[in-house]
Order: structure tokens, then C-alpha cells, then sequence
């Protein structure tokens, strides 16, 4: 488990507790732009609800004073006429009825609104953390502790401003209540308002502690509880379930599910039963309070100094002042904790994005193509990825090539020799940390993001099987023609999907995937037609990436995709991975890869003369093929 955040012992307890209050401002912000009418009308509520209780506790004293002067007059008199003496007390007695049926409309008014709102802050807030992801780059995706806290940010942080703005609204009430109570307690003796807050203050206190504690324990909990998340998906998910049951992991991966679940509920026990006895016991400290203002009110109307009516009216407004104080001070410190958690969404939500510095649509030298200059790479080694911090050991060394429009490359090497990275680096997923990569004669980093993504076509070895329609899923190859049904099918025939989608009981609609109902699941080389079809969709992409395009794809099939893309990519520039030689052989440039160095560069005809690695390469998979 990490260690507790630093900014919680840093300052003094007192200013990080208040401290954290800073984001009630901006949970009402989102609430008032969510629906101000709403907002409003939840104010409004708040305030007849704050308020009623006290004037119906003062008609209640009418009440009882009423009845009895009337019972008295009535005793006392020598024609007693039962209407009249009653009349008065009657109307008291209906004013009051209106009084709790405002109350009512109130209370309800505010759990309508109150459940409109969840809903619509809901979305809201899950909008606003998806937009942010899309932001992010993806060397902060993969950072574990950005992904830990957007994690942590999904999990909670889109009830907690609705849930932050209602206590706001509660506290408002309670307090509207408890001064209007303390309007009629100071009457008494200013004394009983002082015990009444003493009577609460240690619950506040104690509750105050015990929340922070809990959020600590949220936080620090995260990569475990996203264990849990990824152990639920790999058992309950079609696309691991197959391996899952075929190796047997059910019970394996089960066992580490309720381990983590057994151990993170031993520290919410601890927590609960702390926190649960403390309150009890700070608890009973307000109800002697309690009782000891009840003696002494009782005390008073003995000896006279209090009438029947005002006892009533005294030990209610007590009893219920001292809720609406309790409440009061549990709301505040359900708002400490509401804000702990929305730190957290803030936190992310204001992660650093990286900023677009380039605007360039065109080159410094039209048609230069692609160089790599001296280009090396490190990968970031963890922690905020925008910041100075350490860099794993370098994955590319000294990159040095040359692409002009119209010539292929291919790229060989053996697993994890840099291939991949090497792609990235060309479609800016990630910046070289030395050397310098231009396209047209212009630096990467120039370029507007929008047009270099135009003018790439890229297709990774994982790329993603979208549970979507299969038109759709060439459609997210260019979301200017997302709908576009001719584009899709001019797509599917360069990536030679189209003969098994006109095959397919809706063609271009059916759904593919198990997720969704009628969905149909496609072999592997189908699903590879498909995204070599999505990276067809890019028509006005001149640099074309396939990395193992045809890993899955039979021996027939490999061959016709090539001289399709050879076809397709006369004027363009293309880069293809792979380790079949039959692939890589009609490339105008093959690069060798090992450890990130290019340790060999030439034709095919001219690397077999060298009789280097490629060489080798070649007579080991062609002795393969005899
Ligand atoms: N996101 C990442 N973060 C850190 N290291 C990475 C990341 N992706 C890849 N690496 C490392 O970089 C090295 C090169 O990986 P790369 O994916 O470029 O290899 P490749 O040549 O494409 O391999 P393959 O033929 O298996 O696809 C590997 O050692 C790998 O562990």
C-alpha cells in the first residue's frame, strides 16, 4: 500500500481541514450549471423546510396555552358554550395542519429535485471525465497513478457533488432551523443554547476525523480495488472467458479476488467499528445533555416560572434543535468528506494536458516525405509523465532513414526490438527524447495534430474489434465518412473484406461482436480484413503504417492484400512490420532492427548479399517453408 498522500501532513489539521472546503464552491457551480432552476428551487425548499418547524413548534405552544386558558374559561363559566370556548385553539389547531402540509410539499419538493439532479449531474460529471480522457495523452494513460485516480474519479466522484451541494442545502436548513430555534431557546436562558452545542460538538468532531480516515483509506486502496476491477472483467468477459476456462484460472483468479476483498474489508471493519463506537459513546454525551435541559425545563414549569404550553414548546424545540444540530454537524463532516473525493476528480480533471503547440498544414519541402534524424527513445519511467522524471532504458538508439513518397519500408527485427515504438514515435503518440523527426521537411512537433492524423492510415498489430456494426467499423477509419455506406464498401474491397460482408445476413449492419443482440463473431483474419479496410478509409492519408497486417490471414489471402497494397500505395509512402519475408522482400528499403539499433539497411537482394542477420533470417524461415 503507498504511503498517505503528502498534503495531509504538511499543513496543520485545522487549515487542511478547512482547507478542503475549497471545492464546495465549484460543486455548486456544477450543480448551478447543470440546472439553475432547479438549483433554485431546491433553495426555496430548503428554506420553507428550515423555517416551518420552528413556527410550528411556537403555534404548538399556542396550542397548549390555548387550551388551557379555554379550559379554564370554560370551568369557570356559568353558561359554557363548548364552540366558542374551542373556536380559537380549532383555528390554531388548522394552522398548524397547513403548516406541516408545507412542510411536507417542501420536503418533498427537495427529494423530486434532488433525484432530477443526480441524474443530470450523473451524466454531466461522467461526460466531463471521458472528454478528459480524451485529452490525455497516451504516455499519461499509461501512467498507473493517473489511471489509479481516474479510476477512483469514475468510481465516486459522480455522486459526490450532488451529494456535497444536498448536505450544503441540509447544513442551510438545519442551520435556518436552529436559529429560529435559538430565537425561542435564548427566551429561555442563553445558557440552554450553550449546552445545546456542547451537547454535539464531540459526535462533529469525532465524525470529522473518521471521514478523512476513510477517504485515506480510498485512496491509498486504489491499485487493489483496480486489481478487482480487472479481475472481474477477465472472468465475466467473452473475450478472456475462453482461455480463462481452458487453463482452469476460475478458482485462481477467484481466490485473488476475495483475498483482496478480505483484506480490504478487515480495514473497513476496523474503521466502521471505530468509528461507530466513538459515535456512540460521544453520542451519549449529548443525550445527558439532553435530559439534563429537560429536568431543568421541567423544573422550572414546577416551581411556576414557566407556563404548560412554553414547557411543550421548550423541550420540543430541545429535542429538536438538537437533531437539526447533530444533523448540522454531521453534514459538515459528510462535506469534508464529499470534498476529499471531488479533490480527487478535480485532481484529474486538471491534469496538465499536453498543450498543441503545432499549426502547420503543409511542409517547409512539399513531397521531402519522411526522415528520422539521430532520432533515440526512452519510454517514461512511471509518475507524472508531464514532469522531469526518470526514463526507462532507451528502446530506440540513434534512428536514422529516409521515405520519399512512393517507396515502401519495411521494418524486421526480432519481439521487442523496437518496431512498434518506432511507429509511435512517426504518429506522435509519443516525442523522440533526442534527434528529430520531419515530414516534408517540417518537424513533427509543427505540424497541426489534425493534419498529420489525415495523412496517416495506421493499422496496429492490437487494434481495437469495436462491438459496433461492421460498416461502423470501417467507419472509425475517417469520422468524416463515419455513415458513409460507399466509402465503406470501397474500403472493405481494397482490404478484400467486402466477399464475406455481402455474405453476412444484414451485410454492412450486422452487429458484430457477443455483446449486443444478433451480434456475429468474425475468425481472426476477418477481423484483420476489417481494420486493414478501416486504414483504406483514410483516402487522403499518404503515409500508410501496417504493423503485421496478415499475421492471421491464409497464405492466399496474405499475398492478394499485398498486391493490392502495393497497388494502393504507388504514390504513397508505406511502412509494414512483419516477420514473414514473403511480406518484406518487394520493399524498396528493409530495415533490420536489434535492441533499437538499425544494424542493417538495403534491398532484399542487396541484405542477402550481405550475408548478415537478414540473411540468416531468410534461409531459417525459408528452410521452414521446404
Ligand atoms: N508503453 C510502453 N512502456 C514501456 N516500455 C514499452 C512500452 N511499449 C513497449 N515497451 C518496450 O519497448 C521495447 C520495444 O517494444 P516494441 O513494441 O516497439 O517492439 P516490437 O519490435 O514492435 O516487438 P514485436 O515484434 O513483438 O511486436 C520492448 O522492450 C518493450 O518492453
Amino acid at each position: 500500500m503507498s504511503p498517505p498522500p503528502a498534503e495531509s501532513t504538511s499543513s496543520s489539521p485545522l487549515s487542511s481541514f478547512f482547507g478542503v472546503f475549497r471545492y464546495s464552491r465549484r460543486a455548486l457551480g456544477l450543480v448551478w450549471g447543470t440546472s439553475r432552476w432547479m438549483m433554485l428551487g431546491l433553495a426555496l425548499c430548503t428554506l420553507v423546510a428550515g423555517v416551518l418547524p420552528a413556527v410550528a413548534a411556537w403555534v404548538g405552544q399556542l396550542i397548549v396555552d390555548g387550551v388551557v386558558s379555554a379550559m379554564e374559561t370554560h370551568q369557570a363559566a356559568t353558561d359554557p358554550n363548548l364552540l366558542v370556548s374551542i373556536t380559537p385553539v380549532l383555528k390554531l389547531v388548522g394552522i398548524e395542519a397547513v403548516i406541516i402540509a408545507f412542510i411536507a410539499l417542501a420536503q418533498r419538493g427537495l427529494s423530486a429535485q434532488q433525484s432530477l439532479l443526480r441524474a443530470l449531474l450523473g451524466q454531466k460529471v461522467n461526460v466531463m471525465i471521458l472528454e478528459k480522457a480524451g485529452q490525455l495523452s497516451l504516455s499519461q494513460f499509461e501512467d498507473s497513478e493517473l489511471y489509479d485516480q481516474l479510476t477512483r474519479a469514475r468510481r465516486e466522484a459522480s455522486t459526490r457533488p450532488l451529494a456535497l451541494v444536498n448536505k450544503t442545502f441540509g447544513l442551510l436548513q438545519n442551520a435556518i432551523s436552529l436559529g429560529s430555534f435559538g430565537v425561542l431557546l435564548v427566551q429561555f436562558s442563553p445558557w440552554a443554547l450553550l449546552i445545546l452545542v456542547a451537547g454535539a460538538l464531540p459526535v462533529f468532531i469525532s465524525e470529522a476525523k473518521f471521514s478523512g480516515d476513510a477517504f485515506k483509506l480510498f485512496r491509498w486502496r486504489s491499485p487493489q480495488t483496480r486489481m478487482q476491477i480487472y479481475l472481474e472483467t477477465v472472468l465475466a468477459r467473452e473475450d478472456s472467458i475462453k482461455e480463462v476456462k481452458l487453463f482452469g484460472l476460475e478458482g485462481l483468479f477467484l481466490k485473488r479476488y476475495r483475498d483482496i476483498f478480505t483484506q480490504l474489508f478487515a480495514e473497513d471493519r476496523r474503521l466502521t467499528l471505530r468509528r461507530e463506537s466513538w459515535g456512540f459513546l460521544l453520542g451519549l454525551l449529548g443525550t445527558l445533555t439532553f435530559y439534563a435541559a429537560y429536568a431543568w425545563v421541567v423544573i422550572e414549569t414546577i416551581a411556576g416560572a414557566l407556563t404548560l404550553g412554553q414547557m411543550t414548546m421548550y423541550l420540543m424545540v430541545f429535542k429538536q434543535g438538537q437533531a437539526a444540530l447533530s444533523a448540522s454537524l454531521t453534514a459538515i463532516s459528510g462535506m469534508y468528506e464529499d470534498n476529499l473525493y471531488l479533490s480527487n476528480l478535480y485532481e484529474y480533471l486538471e491534469q496538465p494536458v499536453e498543450g498543441e503547440n503545432g499549426t502547420l498544414t503543409q511542409g517547409a519541402l512539399p513531397g521531402d516525405g519522411l526522415r528520422f534524424e539521430h532520432v533515440s527513445f526512452s519510454y517514461p519511467g512511471g509518475g507524472d509523465v508531464l514532469q522531469d522524471q526518470a526514463l526507462q532504458d532507451p528502446v530506440l538508439h540513434d534512428i536514422s532513414l529516409h521515405l520519399c513518397p512512393g517507396q515502401s519500408l519495411a521494418l524486421v527485427g526480432e519481439n521487442g526490438s523496437g518496431k512498434t515504438t518506432l511507429i509511435k514515435l512517426l504518429t506522435r503518440l509519443y516525442q523522440p527524447t533526442q534527434g528529430r523527426i520531419l515530414l516534408d521537411g517540417s518537424d513533427l512537433r509543427d505540424w497541426s495534430t489534425q493534419a498529420l492524423r489525415e495523412r496517416t492510415g495506421v493499422i496496429f498489430q492490437d487494434f481495437v474489434r469495436y462491438q459496433l456494426q461492421v460498416g461502423e467499423n470501417l467507419g472509425v477509419g475517417d469520422t468524416h465518412a463515419f455513415n458513409d455506406q460507399e466509402r465503406w464498401q470501397s474500403a472493405a474491397r481494397h482490404g478484400m473484406a467486402d466477399e464475406f460482408i455481402t455474405r453476412m445476413a444484414s451485410g454492412y449492419k450486422t452487429q458484430l461482436g457477443r455483446w449486443f443482440k444478433n451480434g456475429q463473431e468474425l475468425s481472426g483474419g476477418q477481423w484483420q480484413k476489417i481494420a486493414l479496410s478501416r486504414a483504406y478509409m483514410r483516402e487522403n492519408a499518404d503515409i500508410l503504417v501496417l504493423d503485421e497486417p496478415t499475421a492471421a490471414m491464409d497464405a492466399a489471402a496474405e499475398a492478394e492484400i499485398f498486391a493490392r497494397f502495393r497497388e494502393h500505395s504507388r504514390d504513397k509512402m508505406a511502412i509494414l512490420i512483419s516477420h514473414r519475408f514473403s511480406t518484406v522482400r518487394s520493399a524498396d528499403l528493409i530495415l533490420v532492427i536489434d535492441q533499437g539499433h538499425i544494424i542493417e539497411r538495403g534491398t532484399h537482394e542487396e541484405l542477402l548479399a550481405e550475408n548478415g542477420r537478414y540473411a540468416k533470417l531468410f534461409q531459417l524461415q525459408a528452410a521452414g517453408y521446404k
